[in-house]
């Protein structure tokens, strides 16, 4: 087992009486990328300001790299805030040597790099204007990079993600894994699953301040009941015949003398079963298909069963 690079142990905080983070546990490993995952407001912030020592927890304890998270624990981090903000006056390349010389970077090293990691993304061309004039987007890019600059073995991204269009998402997302390939640990909050569903090998959940899942993607899907999506040419109501294989629901959509079925399967029964029904019962087949679980289905369903959301609050927050 590799070296545990962060650990919360039952860490709780409350605001004016109000808790953002309830009895919370995790730990993240070197060289593992973590995705710290929850709906709006469900503490994640929160938390990571915990995990630096921005915050002191009102119980429970947080160790960075062995112990309490001090100053000189926080250079070895990378560390990008949820509140984006960088010194509008100032040119792009002064703003990021500025932070590589506050991580401790020599100035011919912070300009060579930070022009390096200009070029990186895509950003070459305006390493002389002033920050004023950049989109968002490009702002936070600059961002991202002042959080990388100085090379940190661990890397905290506080919604990384959000503000940047699809291509500057795809683009992020391989400089997460680059960095991870090169040997660095990696915690990112995101309420969007895709993302975490491509990069992440441990996943942390987070509904209303507590903990519901922690484990990998593969464990988070398991954790959903795997579905069948069958067409049958026959308007004769077989919900009974599907009835033993699991949760059976009739959809709209199918063809004139046809019916579409979505069978949630139940306990131990796999799409073969219900094959074997269909054959079995006659029942001729238009369509046959085992659908693909997602991390945002398992998202949906561990934050429903934890018993916290109404599926009106989910709708509106997830993805
Ligand atoms: N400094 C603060 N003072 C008072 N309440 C706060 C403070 N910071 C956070 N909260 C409250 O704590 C709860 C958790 O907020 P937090 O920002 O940690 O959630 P989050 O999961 O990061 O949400 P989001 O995805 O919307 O950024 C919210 O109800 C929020 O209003």
């Amino acid at each position: 087992m590799s070296e545990i690079i962060l650990s919360l142990d039952g860490v709780s905080k409350t605001f004016s009486g109000k808790p953002a983070v309830r009895d919370l546990s995790f730990t993240v490993r070197r060289g593992e990328i973590t995705g710290f995952l929850g709906p709006n407001g469900a503490g994640k912030s929160t938390s990571l300001r915990m995990a630096l020592g921005i915050l002191t927890p009102d119980a429970g304890e947080v160790s960075l790299f062995g112990g309490r998270p001090r100053a000189n624990a926080l250079e070895r981090v990378g560390f990008l805030p949820e509140e984006r903000g960088i010194y509008r006056k100032m040119k792009v390349i002064d703003v990021i040597i500025f932070f590589a010389r506050l991580k401790g970077v020599t100035p011919v090293d912070a300009r060579r790099r930070g022009l390096a990691m200009l070029e990186e993304f895509g950003l070459a061309d305006v390493a002389d204007s002033k920050v004023k004039t950049l989109s968002k987007g490009m702002a936070q890019k600059i961002q991202i990079i002042s959080t990388l600059i100085h090379d940190p073995e661990f890397i905290i991204l506080d919604e990384p993600f959000s503000g940047l269009d699809p291509v500057n998402q795809k683009a992020l997302e391989q400089i997460v894994r680059a960095r991870a390939e090169a040997g660095a640990t990696i915690l990112f909050s995101t309420h969007v699953m895709e993302h975490a569903e491509r990069l992440c090998d441990q996943i942390v959940l987070v509904a209303k301040g507590r903990k519901v899942f922690d484990g990998n993607v593969e464990a988070a899907l398991a954790m959903i009941p795997r579905r069948v999506i069958l067409e049958t040419v026959s308007e004769q109501d077989l919900a009974q015949t599907f009835a033993p294989l699991g949760e059976v629901v009739q959809e709209a959509g199918a063809a004139d003398g046809a019916r579409r079925w979505l069978i949630d399967l139940g306990p131990g029964i796999d799409a073969q079963d219900v094959l074997k029904a269909c054959v079995d019962g006659n029942i001729r087949l238009l369509r046959f298909e085992p659908a693909r679980a997602h991390l945002h289905d398992a998202f949906v369903h561990l934050v429903e069963t934890s018993g916290q959301f109404s599926n009106e609050t989910l709708a509106g927050e997830a993805v």
